[in-house]
């Protein structure tokens, strides 16, 4: 570059000495050194703007570097000083961006400050209002953790619809500082006088709506009329959403006052530019029938790395699955809306920690119905026209926000019903500043949605863009090898073997319990009880639950269950084996579903629950219905 200068220096015609002309080429040399360096300082600064010159405190920095967190993201750059300076927000950026950190941050620094003149508030300072109850808690546990590293005194409690009147009084007593809930939780409060409007409008100072493409779709739009007549007008208002849709839209309108917009380039329109860029996506063409033994080659010949998120479409499929991989040494633990809340919450903290790598989720959009919109009208609710909203939404209801950590690889065992699913599932790996991979195995009857899905990548498709290209590093011959043990043991994997490790799953969950552990310690007499009606449900287990009815076997696996009966009689070890005939071979131990330790107590027939017994978040027994 200096060189050029000198060269139009000289073309400018100028006589100059070779003395001169060496003194002017060192000068020009120099100038363009300091340019360079300039410009590269301005470069780096725009990319690797550090928090503390977003003017964050010190000891979020600090507790953020604990948490290996040096560096914002996109979206945290723009937010946060937006936020701090007290502007209303609206920020959309792509799923798994960072747009917590984006609010919560500027939020709990703005709490510092406030904390002391907050202590005569009869109500919470800051709302955060998110859709489901896994979003609760997920939220909750962030925000906790930072309070802790930071160590300061703000108190932050989370509130879901199915806490008592008295639990819920209880939780505000204080009142907390900061408040995680769902819009229907906080109806309630409301209107049951919980929550006093009047105090309410005289603490709120902030309020968030996270994943907010979703909370309209979820049913809560008159929830958030009646809680936003009484957001007083100098309340900071900050809309969190993956998306810009219309929803989005409307809630800008009901909620915010005069909210500041912040549009990332990056984000797309409805069509949802939410896949981060940094995932390669591939996929498998084969028969239904085959993707067993396509997803056993990948995992057992390890074409994919780990961690693994494998998506399925019911609790079924996932169990087949998992009880398939289970008998070629691939442990694995199944996520679904069957299993009570807080195993479900533990599960996803074992997964995150990383004491298994593979997860199979069930997204079988029966979450949404457990989950949102706790106590209201169900017939109303299926007249409107949210209602079919929400059956589409809940097709990424158990994966929606979910922050599984570090997953390397997600896996569409079967293709989810529609295009934005894809996008949400695929969108759980290459969170942060990570890399992943996606594989999706396609079957004919799944080519329309698949096709859906390459038309939204190809109407996306940019230099550095995502695009869908066949795996590269399965061949034939490897799947053929497999196809033999792998057709074999699938065909023993039958409807009841699928149904008794779903049983098998509940009850664990319930043996499991801390809470029930102390319970059976004041109350040895109700756990030989349970005992009891274990070792008879062994010894005599019902015929239908003991015998696959005929119906249910084709000839093969007749064929194989009788060579299995005869080799058992041979070996004189009929209890060792259980029902499902080969889950007996791994250790308890060693699965991950044995050490769930949920903290709910669990109200198992015979009128086990202690009398006021709560749930880890408050809730009194309600486990029964999930039980049963
Ligand atoms: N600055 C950062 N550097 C590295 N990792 C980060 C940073 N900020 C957040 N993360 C991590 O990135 C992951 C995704 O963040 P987060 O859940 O906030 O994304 P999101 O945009 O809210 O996604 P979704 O829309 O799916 O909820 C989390 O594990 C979080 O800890």
């Amino acid at each position: 570059m200096a060189k050029k200068k000198t060269d139009k220096l000289r073309s400018q015609g100028e006589e100059k000495s070779v003395e001169e002309e060496a003194k002017e080429q060192a000068e020009v040399e120099k100038e363009e050194e300091v340019v360079e360096e300039e410009e590269e300082e301005e470069e780096e600064e725009d990319a690797e703007q550090s928090f503390t010159e977003l003017g964050l405190d010190p000891r979020l920095i600090r507790a953020l570097s604990k948490k290996s967190i040096e560096n914002p993201t996109p979206i945290q750059r723009v937010a946060i000083p937006l936020i701090l300076e007290g502007k209303d927000v609206v920020a959309r950026a792509k799923t798994g961006s960072g747009k917590t950190f984006a609010y919560l941050l500027p939020l709990l620094q703005k709490l510092f400050s406030d904390s002391s003149s907050s202590k005569s508030f009869q109500a919470p300072t800051a709302f955060i209002l998110v859709p489901t109850r896994e979003l609760c808690q997920q939220v909750y546990s962030e925000v906790t953790s930072l309070i802790e590293l930071c160590r300061v005194q703000l108190k932050v409690v989370q509130l879901t619809s199915s806490m008592s009147n008295s639990d819920l009084r209880t939780a505000l007593a204080g009142p907390p500082d900061i408040l995680v809930s769902t819009p229907a939780c906080i109806r309630t409060c409301l209107s049951n006088g919980i929550l006093q409007p009047k105090a309410v409008q005289e603490s709120l100072s902030i309020i968030v709506l996270d994943e907010a493409d979703l909370l309209l779709s979820y049913g809560y739009e008159e929830d958030l009329k009646a809680l936003t007549t009484h957001v007083p007008k100098r309340c900071q208002c900050l809309l969190m959403s993956a998306t810009s849709s219309a929803d989005v839209e409307k809630l800008k309108k009901l909620v915010l006052h005069n909210p500041y917009i912040l549009t990332l380039p990056e984000v797309g329109d409805v069509k949802d530019d939410i896949i981060p860029k940094n995932v390669q996506q591939f996929y498998i063409s084969c028969s239904a029938r085959d993707k067993l033994v396509y997803i056993l080659a990948l995992l057992k010949l390890e074409l994919v790395q780990k961690k693994v998120l494998i998506f399925t479409n019911s609790i079924e499929m996932s169990y087949r699955l998992k009880l398939f991989l289970e008998q070629f040494g691939i442990k694995s633990a199944v996520l679904n809306s069957e299993l009570p809340q807080n195993s479900r919450l533990h599960m996803l903290e074992e997964f995150n920690a990383g004491l298994f790598d593979y997860l199979i989720v069930g997204d079988d959009g029966q979450q949404l119905q457990k989950e949102k919109i706790d106590n209201r009208d169900n017939a109303d609710r299926k007249k409107s026209k949210k209602h079919l909203k929400q059956k589409l939404d809940a097709e990424f209801g158990v994966v929606r926000g979910i922050d599984f950590k570090n997953v390397h690889t997600v896996i569409n065992f079967e293709m989810p019903e529609n295009a934005a699913g894809y996008v949400h599932r695929i969108g759980r790996t290459g969170r942060g500043h990570n890399t992943g991979a996606s594989v999706s195995l396609v079957s004919p009857d799944e080519h329309a949605v698949f096709e859906d899905v390459k038309e939204i990548m190809a109407e996306n498709e940019s230099e550095d863009s995502n695009f869908i290209a066949p795996f590269p590093l399965l061949s034939k011959n490897a799947v053929e090898s497999l196809r033999y043990r792998a057709e074999d043991v699938a065909r023993s994997v039958t409807k009841v073997a699928v149904r008794d490790a779903r049983i098998q799953d509940l009850k664990n969950e319930i043996l499991n319990s801390t809470k029930l552990k102390d319970h059976f310690q004041d109350n040895p007499k109700d756990l030989d009880l349970l005992k009891h009606e274990k070792i008879l449900s062994k010894k005599d287990p019902a015929p239908h639950l003991r015998n696959v009815p005929e119906y249910l076997l084709d000839p093969t696996t007749q064929e194989a269950s009788k060579i299995v009966k005869l080799a058992r009689a041979a070996i004189g070890n009929n209890n060792s084996a259980r029902r499902g005939g080969f889950k007996g071979k791994f250790k308890k131990s060693r699965n991950p579903l044995k050490t769930f330790s949920a903290e709910a107590p669990r109200k198992p027939r015979g009128g086990m629950k202690r009398k006021g017994q709560e749930n880890s978040d408050g809730r009194k027994g309600k486990r029964k219905q999930s039980i049963e």
